[in-house]
């Protein structure tokens, strides 16, 4: 592609409005007060540590103010660490006119899915269906499930939407319908959409027809629910394929740890011309006159799984994807999306094609990753399941440098990155292949020459359709089998130089550091309407194990060889080193905000004077310099938030949820992911994957209080202990100074209590998450009468006891 078309397909612009100058200088600013803060508090704490006033109890003190300033460095730390990386965003907007319809590059979307209980059946099956509808040309794309459960219910499904898609892609390309998830689409409000076409925006044929039209296919789509529902109520969850003693295989009962390896073609690639049917009212449920009827191919795959195999869970099947693939169909770009993940803007992948061509120019973008979004979450997205701040802000800044990390779903990527080239950039004279013989790539990719001959293929440009033909036929499956086998990695780089990462539970993160580091770059995108959306956590209780999962996977990337801060190459801009060290070492935070938070509620639940001594200077008014220092630090703490909400265009309500649930994470399941990973680094246990939910709230009350029912069910995790105790303490602190007078003794104590507040606050979505039902009537109002029923009931158990 020429650089001029180049141009034109992506236009990115740096923000550099007076918003994002006035950021910078906020951040400069609050960097250099955190200097001047710890000058004055460190020179503070040696004089009252050496002062004779403070005897007794001199470990005590020594340690309160250990503890309290090594909380304040590393808070600020983090924030710094946070910050930098976000001070150059920029705006891209692509051009998908101008992509050349002939010239667009074939695309395989590997779908991964592991549990037929957690992840429903319908929802893969729908996924499958908006991947087969998007606006994409049939023949270049081919869609890819993989099972890691191996079961045969989930194969059924896919089949039943493979061939529901012969009459819901001709019906979507002939309307132009959004979204081409027919679930989403047909059912919008159990999905927990909003509503899509109505009639003022309808630009296709006729819209009676179209009326006519969805009316058919709804009854069509409708009947598919059933026999997917029939489908899980049989017994086929727990068939699995399997090898017969006399070599034979077939379907019977087996585990999801334990079975063959298996790859079958449920949709045959299409012919290369637009199908047009001439006019057919009669024989078709449609009038399908003049639209392409052709659907693309569609491959299930599951790999074999086998107990003493280790399998790499997500990674794993990514890998065997990979491999898979490439004797098929073999596209240079690959889209991955999760279970749940559905195009929601079929215009998607050809927004990804410009960014591969647009950013870089001349293909040093290895991945581009669209932002997540979520169907389904309560509008005050209590548990911050939308992550704007991540998204809105840190992705896009990230984008300004060197680019976006890679956060899982809703990623497209250039094949040959994956196989541990340099990007063109670095490359002596552009080639990847010629310096590589067949013997090293055996250590590398493992013994399939035909898996050889792809690589080579995709090094070399030449996987357009005239090289690269894969018949589909007996063979190449045959060949995709023995690559999907659990052996085949054994003794080669797969995992750790090729494909994705192996060795933690966020294997996204592992191997989009492990790309940046060579020199690629990555970009981000977030097109409207969103391109894929998909389902958050539900619960506390499943949202509280996400987040655990991800900080335990972090800590193990900065555990392993690639640690940010070890791990040499000048390749990696060094803010992105910065931010790849932020995300993953952040789940530290919660060992010093929990001692930080539990501290200073000590002195004052103790209730007498000497222990309200000890710490701080509780006995005594607090310096004005202090006041002035916290004041200074917070204003500018909120002016950094007011701007970066500004310049992203989040709310100011997100951005605050974002804060809350920042708290709950730290306070509970950073602190878990810590103990974890302590654990594999001392006897090495290894970190279980607990797959996420995909169930959807289903109560359909009218309100959106009966609606999210489910999201407000208590389900009890030892996660939640201990917010709790931070919880309780702050609550009952407070209500003693209030109780024991202390603040009439003056500023400090109001000073402690404002902490104590800050963090009831801060933990608030908690405890309404651990109130559970009761909070669809709890409004803040209510929990304030619950906090003054608890100081109360404080108050009497202190005079009990003195
Ligand atoms: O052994 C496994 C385990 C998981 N998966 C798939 O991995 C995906 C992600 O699992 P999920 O439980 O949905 O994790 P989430 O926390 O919701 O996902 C985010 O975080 C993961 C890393 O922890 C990334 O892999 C995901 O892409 C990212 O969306 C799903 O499609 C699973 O089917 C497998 O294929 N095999
Ligand atoms: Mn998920």
């Amino acid at each position: 592609m020429s650089a001029s078309v180049e141009r034109v397909l992506v236009q990115t612009t740096k923000l550099s409005t007076i918003t994002i100058k006035l950021y910078r200088l906020m951040i400069i600013v609050r960097m250099g007060i955190f200097v001047l803060f710890f000058k004055w508090r460190i020179s503070t704490a040696r004089a009252m540590m050496s002062s004779p006033d403070t005897n007794d109890g001199t470990s005590t003190v020594r340690a309160m103010w250990t503890v309290s300033i090594a909380g304040e460095l590393w808070f600020a730390l983090m924030w710094v660490l946070d910050q930098l990386p976000k001070m150059q965003p920029v705006q891209r907007a692509v051009d998908i006119a101008q992509l050349d319809e002939s010239l667009l590059p074939t695309m395989d979307v590997f779908v991964t899915t592991a549990a037929p209980d957690k992840e429903p059946p319908l929802v893969t099956a729908n996924t499958v269906l908006s991947i087969l509808a998007a606006d994409y040309p049939a023949d270049k794309l081919t869609c890819y499930v993989s099972d890691d459960g191996g079961a045969l219910l989930t194969r059924e499904a896919v089949a039943e939407a493979a061939r529901f898609a012969a009459l819901w892609v001709p019906f979507c390309r002939k309307h132009g319908v959004e979204p081409r998830n027919p679930e989403a689409y047909f059912f919008p409000s159990s999905a927990g959409v909003v509503a899509v076409v109505k009639r003022s925006d309808y630009k296709g044929r006729a819209w009676p027809e179209l009326a006519r039209d969805r009316r058919r296919v709804r009854r069509e789509y409708e009947e598919l629910r059933l026999r997917v529902d029939a489908l899980q109520a049989g017994d086929m969850r727990r068939q699995r394929w399997s090898q017969l003693a006399d070599g034979g295989s077939c379907w019977r009962r087996g585990t999801a740890e334990d079975h063959a390896g298996f790859v079958e073609v449920l949709v045959r690639p299409p012919s290369r011309t637009p199908e047009l049917v001439v006019s057919d009212v009669n024989n078709h449920l449609l009038d399908l006159s003049s639209v392409d009827v052709r659907i693309p191919a569609v491959v299930y795959m599951c790999r074999e799984k086998r107990h003493g195999h280790a399998h790499h869970r997500k990674a794993g099947a990514m890998n065997a994807l990979l491999r898979a693939s490439a004797v098929l169909s073999n596209a240079p770009f690959i889209l991955n999306l999760d279970c749940d993940h559905y195009v929601n803007n079929s215009q998607a992948l050809r927004a990804g094609v410009c960014l591969m061509h647009g950013r870089g120019g001349g293909g040093d973008v290895a991945f581009v990753q669209f932002p997540q979004r979520f169907d389904g979450v309560d509008p005050a997205d209590r548990y911050a399941n939308h992550n704007r701040v991540f998204f809105d802000c840190t992705e896009l800044g990230l984008d300004g440098l060197q680019g976006p990390i890679y956060v899982g779903t809703g990623c497209m990527f250039r094949r040959s990155a994956l196989y541990g080239v340099d990007p063109p950039r670095f490359r002596p004279h552009g080639d990847a292949s010629s310096k590589d013989d067949v013997a090293t790539e055996t250590d590398k990719f493992g013994v399939s020459t035909p898996f050889h001959r792809s690589v080579r293929a995709v090094l070399n440009h030449s996987t357009s359709e005239e090289e690269w033909n894969s018949p589909f036929d007996g063979a190449a499956i045959g060949e995709a089998t023995a690559l999907v086998s659990c052996a085949y990695e054994d003794g080669t780089a797969w995992g750790r130089d090729i494909g994705w990462m192996y060795g933690t539970v966020t294997e996204d993160v592992a191997t989009g550091f492990c790309l940046h580091r060579r020199g690629w770059r990555s970009a981000y995108f977030a097109a409207a309407p969103d391109a894929f959306r998909g389902t958050a956590p539900i619960n506390l209780t499943d949202r509280l194990h996400q987040v655990l999962r991800w900080a335990a996977g972090s800590l193990e990337i900065f555990f392993s060889r690639n640690n940010a801060l070890l791990r040499t190459g000048g390749r990696l801009h060094p803010l992105q080193r910065v931010a790849y060290l932020n995300t993953t070492v952040y789940p530290f935070t919660s060992i010093f905000l929990i001692v930080y938070c539990v501290f200073p509620a000590i002195p004052l639940l103790a209730g007498n004077a000497t222990a309200g001594r000890t710490f701080l200077m509780m006995g005594t008014p607090p310096s004005a310099t202090y006041i002035a220092f916290l004041a200074a630090l917070m204003l500018t703490l909120a002016m950094v938030a007011v701007l970066e909400v500004r310049w992203s265009g989040i709310t100011l309500g997100e951005w605050w949820r974002n804060e809350q649930f920042w708290m709950v994470s730290a306070t509970s399941a950073y602190l878990a992911a810590v103990a974890q990973v302590a654990l594999k680094v001392a006897v090495g246990k290894e970190i279980s994957f607990n797959l996420t939910s995909k169930r959807r709230a289903t109560s359909s009350g009218a309100g959106v209080k009966e609606r999210f029912a489910e999201l407000y069910a208590v389900r009890w995790t030892v996660l939640m202990v201990p917010p709790a105790v931070v919880l309780a303490m702050n609550v009952t602190s407070m209500a003693a100074a209030i109780e024991g007078g202390r603040w009439r003794k003056g500023p400090a104590a109001v000073l402690a209590m404002a902490f104590n507040a800050w963090v009831v606050m801060h933990l608030y979505p908690f405890a309404l998450g651990l109130v559970g039902r009761w909070s669809k009537t709890l409004s803040p109002l209510l929990l304030l009468v619950a906090l003054f029923t608890i100081r109360s009931l404080c108050f009497v158990l202190h005079i009990h006891m003195l």
